[in-house]
């Protein structure tokens, strides 16, 4: 063969199939692009009957023929195949091995009876070469391969129209139409003497076959006629697969994308002996092609380059247009698909194009449910936001979260509409109810952190507006002061809650939880007086001795007490633990229900000073209320301070505050002894009597009292300079020694005094006079000059300041 692309040996002599050889021929004539348009003819006959001869010249091929010089021998082995030039339609042609030929002898019946039927069930056209003389003839060589072609014909096919073409060889003078009818006699014969299937007993030639002859001159003897007879003949072959062209009966006519598998296959089947059912194996070869088209389909789609830009672009985010981006591309891939197998079974066509079409919406569901995912949180995100803004801008919560929602969820929709592929149908339904469902989340955590917020806020209200007063409330501890808490509770509680319940109204909430939060409020601002009373409860020592200081150290006009020795301190110490011991049962139990308790009388019993007599030695009482850990009529709850706490807070009270009484006691004697420095009566009237001579001398003498009166300065002056009372109070030597090593510099002091003020005009001098020392001390500034008792008062009262460590008790 001279030119390998249009032709070639399709099965060998061993009946081998030449698959890679017809794809490339298949691919080289563009078979496949031809659908139905093709037509496929065969040629038939005893070997060496010049059919190589007789194709070469009819359609331009170039298969090999036997070298006249050489004599007969087989040219031709297995099938061989060529395209068919300048004849429109397409047309292959195939070359059949001899059938007589001498070689191959009887054993190779097998495969002549096999390449008969192969190309009986392959073509469209078979051309019959036969010889002119063997018309009529009895032992005619191509009688047994005519019988075996309709057997097989009977047997395994069902009728196909094939045209069989009779090419009667060297024609002699006879006419055609002297020998047609003779032939037609044979083949009828033929025909009959085949044993048929039941189906098939009646059934006349004409229902499997168009049978047309035709004769030509000898080839070698009259080869210009033999030509222009083939001329002739090959105008036939010209759209001889129109309506009443040579081979416009044909049926089931394979697509010619499949016929290389359809001639594989039925070769294959026929090699295998097994039924040629060509229904069937036209379902199988259009199952196979479909599916084959189906696959490069899908191939070709996954790598598209549109629709790997979207796959890639809806994994970062939403795509615009998604479903309609999508659906085009697949409505691309299906449809190639639909051209391709127009050709094929429409039953198998169409199963395939549905498995196409579930497998390439396999494909594309992730990028789908991508989309949906993205439109999702997307939707949530916006959702947030908007929720958000609209809180800030004072919208209300259960207004703004129900509109937000209505709105959000029908943008999603929106999205999901945009996102619909026309192909598939899939339901958002579950990723909708996912972002209903993290939307109804998020509007419930928003709600939670408002209501906290709103609350706390509340809360801090109450706090401030209970706490401080509280405190000051019970510092000042006295017969009202719980129902003064009591009416600032109930009056704060009330102010509180109706706030609160109208910034609830907007939140819309149900009745029963309204209540649960306000009730919680009201709760809360119980247990913020409760927990401010204990707080205060803890300093209820501080506080009691504070109170006690206070009336005890300060008189009725708040000033600092001066004990001078007219102060009933007895009393005054009295009346201030009296108060002290008020503020404890005060201070003892929260009393926020207005129930009475006997709180205040136990303890008066137990701990004030007890005005009878009898009764003082109060190790020998025979019965302590104080003796227990709750109070009669108050619950532990309502409990700040026990009975058994009471009673050892009052007795490190007034352990604490002993000292500032026994140091007031202490300042009124030494007050009184140094206020006490004037002689005894009768010694003064003794000096009197005595000394009234001298007495009368110095009146009677006015140097003399002069004199006196010099020294008397002299000796004042010296005596507060020298502080003499403050030197020798702390005895007799020390004061000696003290004032040994001061006078000389005190005198020399005073003597240049005396002379600076000689020299000035005269001002009275402030220390000297008693009412400015007075002022001095009480503003608190210590001036040695001043040395009268209410120093040592003042002193120990800051000593009892300074002891304020001590004054840390925890009940
Ligand atoms: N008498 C006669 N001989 C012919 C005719 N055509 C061809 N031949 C001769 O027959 C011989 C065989 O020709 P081929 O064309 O090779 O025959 P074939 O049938 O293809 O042979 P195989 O392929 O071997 O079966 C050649 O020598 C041809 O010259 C014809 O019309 N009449």
């Amino acid at each position: 063969m001279a030119d390998e692309c249009c032709s070639l040996q399709l099965i060998d002599g061993d009946g081998g199939f030449n698959k890679s050889g017809l794809a490339e021929f298949v691919k080289a004539v563009r078979l496949a692009e031809c659908g139905l348009s093709y037509a496929v003819v065969s040629i038939m006959g005893p070997q060496s009957s010049g059919k190589s001869t007789l194709l070469n010249n009819l359609f331009r091929t170039n298969f090999r023929e036997m070298d006249a010089f050489k004599g007969r021998s087989q040219t031709t082995k297995g099938i061989w195949m060529a395209k068919c030039n300048e004849i429109d339609p397409c047309t292959i042609v195939m070359d059949l091995e001899g059938t007589d030929g001498r070689e191959r002898g009887e054993d190779d019946t097998a495969f002549e009876k096999q390449s008969a039927l192969f190309a009986l069930a392959v073509s469209d056209i078979v051309l019959i070469n036969m010889w002119c003389h063997d018309i009529g003839r009895e032992q005619a060589a191509n009688k047994p391969l005519l019988k075996t072609v309709f057997q097989v014909m009977m047997r395994l096919f069902s009728p196909r129209k094939t045209t069989l073409l009779f090419v009667i060889r060297d024609k002699t003078r006879t006419p055609l139409e002297n020998l047609e009818p003779v032939l037609r006699e044979d083949i009828q014969k033929i025909w009959d003497s085949v044993p048929k299937p039941q189906l098939h007993t009646e059934t006349p030639l004409s229902e499997f076959f168009n049978v047309d002859v035709v004769a030509l001159s000898s080839y070698e003897e009259k080869e210009e006629q033999f030509k222009e007879q083939v001329a002739s003949l090959r105008q036939r072959f010209f759209h001889s697969i129109a309506p009443g062209g040579l081979a416009g009966d044909r049926r089931g006519v394979v697509a010619a994308s499949a016929f290389a598998l359809s001639a594989e296959e039925i070769w294959k089947v026929i090699k295998e002996n097994k039924d040629l059912d060509l229904p069937a194996h036209k379902v199988m070869v259009a199952t196979v092609r479909c599916e084959e088209i189906a696959n490069e389909k899908f191939v070709c789609l996954s790598a598209d380059e549109e629709w790997q830009q979207l796959a890639e672009a809806v994994e970062n985010g939403i795509v615009p247009g998604f479903g309609k981006k999508l659906s085009s591309i697949l409505e691309k891939c299906l449809s190639g698909y639909d051209m391709e197998v127009i050709y094929f079974d429409e039953g198998v066509r169409n199963a395939k194009r549905q498995q196409l079409e579930s497998k390439l919406l396999q494909l594309v569901h992730p990028a789908y449910q991508s989309m949906l995912g993205h439109l999702r949180s997307k939707t949530l995100d916006d959702f947030k936001e908007a929720l958000d803004k609209a809180l800030e801008s004072g919208e209300g919560f259960a207004v703004a979260a129900c509109d937000h929602t209505e709105l959000f969820m029908s943008k999603f929709d929106e999205g999901c509409e945009d996102a619909v592929v026309e192909q598939a149908k899939w339901d958002p339904t579950k990723i909708r109810d996912k972002l209903q469902r993290d939307i109804d989340a998020h509007v419930a955590s928003v709600r939670a952190a408002k209501l906290s917020e709103l609350s706390a806020q509340f809360e801090g209200q109450l706090s401030k507006a209970l706490a401080e007063p509280v405190e000051a409330l019970l510092d000042a501890a006295s017969d009202d002061t719980w129902p003064a808490i009591r009416r600032l509770l109930q009056k704060e509680t009330k102010s509180a809650i109706s706030g609160f319940a109208s910034a609830l109204a907007a939140f819309e909430l149900d009745q029963v939880t309204v209540e649960k939060m306000l009730a919680k409020l009201e709760e809360y601002a119980k247990n913020v007086v409760e927990s401010k009373s204990r707080e205060e409860a803890g300093r209820a020592l501080i506080r009691m001795k504070d109170r006690f200081s206070t009336l005890f150290s300060r008189d009725s006009d708040s000033m600092p007490r001066l004990w001078t020795g007219k102060e009933d301190i007895r009393a005054i110490t009295k009346t201030a633990r009296a108060a002290s011991l008020k503020l404890m049962s005060v201070m003892a139990a929260i009393r926020l229900d207005d129930d009475k308790d006997n709180i205040e009388k136990t303890l008066s019993l137990a701990l004030a000073d007890n005005p009878n007599p009898n009764a003082t030695n109060r190790s020998i009482q025979s019965f302590d209320p104080l003796a227990s850990s709750s109070w009669e009529e108050v619950s532990p709850k309502k409990t700040l301070i026990t009975p058994v706490q009471c009673k050892s807070l009052w007795r490190q009270f007034k352990a604490e505050t002993e000292y500032t009484v026994t140091q007031a006691i202490a300042a009124q004697e030494a007050n009184k002894r140094n206020n006490n420095w004037l002689p005894p009566p009768w010694a003064i009237l003794a000096i009197v009597i005595l000394g009234f001579n001298e007495f009368m001398t110095l009146l009677r003498n006015p140097f003399y009292f002069a004199i006196i009166f010099v020294a008397f300065l002299v000796g004042k002056a010296l005596w507060i300079q020298l502080d003499i009372p403050g030197e020798f109070r702390n005895g007799a030597l020390p004061g000696i020694l003290a004032l040994s090593t001061k006078f000389l510099p005190t005198v020399m002091n005073l003597l240049k005094k005396l002379a600076d003020e000689g020299q000035r005009p005269a001002a009275p001098e402030p220390h000297r006079n008693p009412e400015l020392a007075a002022k001095s001390f009480r503003n608190g500034v210590h001036n040695s000059t001043t040395s009268d008792a209410s120093s040592n008062i003042t002193s120990s009262e800051n000593e009892s300041e300074q002891s304020s460590p001590l004054r840390q008790y925890k009940p």
